[in-house]
């Protein structure tokens, strides 16, 4: 039932307290401090647990006047155990990918320290939302009787693939890897190949196989999940989770609606900036953007060949390049086709941003048309929030899942053909296919009636969040249960366990 509590006050009139522990990587933590000013937009006290290298970036994101003040408590990161990880606190700052497993392992240190903060609370907040990939804060929160929920970083749509494909193996039922199989107990007629699977579903060995089951396990312990996304996106999946999968579950997004414009892009320099200045040049729906997230690393040949699709296309273009190693001089010879950077500039054809670019701010500009990407669930949403189609290419994670969203179920994005999940990107895609991909996303009626199917969706996330939207419900929903729930937890006893 909805209590409709005023003023976000619990039954014994204490306003409502919520621990946010974002996971330290880049597209899990911006979500999550969304979150957490949308709470407090409510009236919620919400606390950002965090490490003190990630503090700084939290606190730089946080508006300067919020409703009700956003706290930062930091833990200290077990960096005497882990001599590799000096300086690093986050997987977007780690030096090399080898050192993932070693990442893994810290986090799995935090539990003590959270537990101490757990311990040092009084009284102790109303429930605790903590990502995904900590699974062991469910039992942390149990001991002091707190209901943990889940924060899902991707869609629903995904986290249903997920569990029948852990639990039914059905890539097994195929000879090879790129033979189709369909998914049990799973609506709608998706299939995958083999190939697009994580190696650690596959694979008992991999370093991430049991963590990837305790973390599924936790979740069916938990309170409930919460999703940075909206009824209306994926209907049927929400449908399929709650009724059928049985959990219990919060879409209150897309989060990223209800940050107030001025506070994006708040972390990244001025300078980054003057892309807008440039894109503000270009007509409506031109330019190609090009990103992929705040991991994916391309191999140099890759780039190269992204680069010679831009030029091969005759688009207009943004382009987002990173690297691994921070201090890398990023100099053409290596991966770029030669006076490419040159030719572009000079005819105002393009522009490459190393680095950090103000994504969300480049997406809502008007002269976007296409967004190039790797259907990370926050870029994913990005897109779909401000109406700009895509040209898919996952990568690694779930993104494969993300993709069937995008290009099948709602049919606003043109696949560029990547079969293969890696950790370690190869250069699988030609500019050929880049070429072809993007000028089917730009041109004629089908990419016409794309992008007008974008705009419908982008006009439904809007209504989502406004008052008596889907996503305004269900978070006001959650915000009484958790205020409600004050006296089970004081029985230290979890509700629904
Ligand atoms: O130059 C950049 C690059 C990225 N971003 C932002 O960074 C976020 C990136 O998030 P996402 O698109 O989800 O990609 P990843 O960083 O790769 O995210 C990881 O976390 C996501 C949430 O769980 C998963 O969906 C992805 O598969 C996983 O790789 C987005 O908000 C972007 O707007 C920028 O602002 N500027």
């Amino acid at each position: 039932k909805n209590l409709n509590l005023e003023n976000t006050m619990d039954q014994d009139h204490r306003p409502l307290h919520i621990f946010f522990f974002p996971y330290l990587a880049h597209g899990h933590m911006t979500p999550t401090i969304n979150m957490a000013k949308l709470f407090a937009s409510k009236g919620v006290k919400s606390t950002i647990i965090t490490t003190p290298l990630n503090a700084p970036y939290i606190s730089k994101s946080l508006p300067n006047s919020p409703k009700t003040p956003i706290h930062i408590l930091t833990i200290p990161f077990p960096h005497e155990h882990f001599p590799s990880l000096q300086g690093c606190e986050s997987l977007n700052a780690l030096p090399s990918p080898h050192l993932v497993p070693t990442f893994l392992k810290s986090i799995a240190m935090l539990q003590e320290p959270l537990e101490q903060v757990f311990r040092q609370s009084h009284p102790l907040p109303h429930g605790i939302i903590a990502d995904m990939f900590f699974p062991w804060a469910t039992d942390s929160a149990a001991k002091f009787g707190i209901p943990r929920i889940v924060f899902d970083g991707s869609c629903i749509f995904s986290a249903c693939l997920v569990e029948p494909i852990l639990l039914h193996k059905p890539y097994k039922n195929v000879s090879n890897d790129s033979e189709p199989f369909g998914i049990p107990n799973f609506p709608g007629d998706v299939t995958m190949v083999r190939s697009q699977l994580p190696d650690f579903f596959k694979n008992d060995d991999h370093f991430m196989a049991d963590f990837i089951i305790t973390v599924k396990e936790s979740e069916s312990r938990s309170y409930g999940m919460v999703f940075n996304s909206f009824y209306e996106l994926e209907k049927e999946y929400v449908d399929h989770y709650r009724n059928v999968l049985g959990r219990k579950s919060w879409h209150i997004g897309p989060i990223l609606l209800s940050d107030a414009k001025e506070d994006r892009g708040k972390e990244i320099s001025l300078d980054e900036h003057e892309c807008l200045k440039w894109l503000d040049t270009k007509k409506p729906n031109s330019v190609v953007y090009v990103c992929f997230g705040s991991i994916a690393d391309f191999p140099d040949s890759q780039l190269k060949e992204i680069a010679m699709g831009l030029e091969a296309s005759g688009k207009e273009f943004i382009w987002v390049v990173k690297k691994s190693k921070k201090d890398e001089i990023f100099t053409e010879e290596s991966w770029l086709p030669q006076g490419f950077e040159k030719r572009m500039e000079s005819e105002g054809k393009g522009m490459i941003i190393r680095g950090w670019a103000p994504q969300m701010l480049i997406l809502e500009h008007e002269a976007i048309g296409v967004f190039v990407s790797h259907c990370g669930w926050n870029s994913t949403l990005e897109a779909i929030s401000v109406g700009v189609p895509m040209v898919t290419w996952p990568v690694a994670a779930e993104q494969f899942f993300n993709e069937k969203l995008v290009t099948e179920v709602h049919r606003i994005g043109v696949p560029v053909g990547a079969k293969k999940w890696a950790l370690k990107v190869g250069d699988s895609v030609k500019w050929e296919a880049i070429e072809k991909a993007m000028k089917k996303a730009m041109e004629g009626e089908e990419a016409k009636e794309m992008r007008m199917r974008v705009k419908a969706l982008s006009q439904k996330a809007k209504e989502a969040m406004e008052k008596g939207g889907s996503s305004y419900s269900d978070l006001n929903s959650l915000i009484d249960e958790l205020a409600a729930g004050f006296n089970f937890t004081k029985e230290k006893r979890i509700p629904h366990s």
